[in-house]
């Protein structure tokens, strides 16, 4: 088994498309650890809505050729389209981050992921959930990063989420 940890983004229909996600990680892999979910501005591209975004991880023993391809569906299932550019608004966005301490190109799959050292809105949330974790390439704590981190003008603000009846995140 391998914590898989991934990273979920919506800007469209945001809650609902959150929620549909986490019911289904769930359903499929079981127990999930999850992050406070961060609003935050769309980087890269101009639009007006905001995104949701946040961490969970899970254990699995899945290959990751079958987790890129999992998420792949339900993102599809979800109304993403491929039509759309990089830098766009999307309804459900879900990413491998890391799985176990693999590195390289695995399956096509990047690992880990290089948005973990790129975005507040992936590193916070990851920070938070994992910070004792260690980045499996320059094998700094993920609180290290966060802390060293120049998030630029990108802000995070945190959001009241309940998910089956759990409250995960908290405005604080
Ligand atoms: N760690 C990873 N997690 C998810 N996809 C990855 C990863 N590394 C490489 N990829 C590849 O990137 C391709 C494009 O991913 P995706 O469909 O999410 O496109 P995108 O929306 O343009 O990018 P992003 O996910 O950054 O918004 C995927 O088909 C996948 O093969
Ligand atoms: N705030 C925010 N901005 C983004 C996001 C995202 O998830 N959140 N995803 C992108 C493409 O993957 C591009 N820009």
């Amino acid at each position: 088994m391998a914590l898989v940890v991934v990273s979920i983004g919506s800007n469209i229909e945001r809650e609902r498309h959150v929620q549909i996600c986490l019911d289904a990680l769930h359903a499929e892999f079981g127990k999930l650890l999850i992050s406070r979910v961060f609003e935050s501005e769309p980087v890269g591209f101009e639009d007006g809505r905001n995104f949701f975004n946040l961490v969970t991880a899970f254990e699995s023993d899945a290959g990751v050729g079958e987790l890129q391809a999992w998420c792949k569906r339900l993102e599809y299932a979800n109304g993403r389209r491929k039509i759309s550019p990089k830098f766009s608004p999307r309804t459900l966005d879900i990413d491998l981050l890391t799985v176990g301490a693999l590195c390289g190109d695995i399956d096509g799959v990047e690992l880990p992921r290089d948005e973990i050292v790129k975005h507040a809105f992936v590193l916070k949330p990851l920070a938070e959930l994992l910070p004792e974790h260690r980045h499996p390439i320059n094998g700094e704590r993920y609180a290290d990063l966060w802390a060293e981190f120049d998030a630029g003008d990108q802000r995070l603000w945190p959001v009241d989420f309940v998910w089956q009846g759990q409250r995960i995140s908290r405005a604080s």
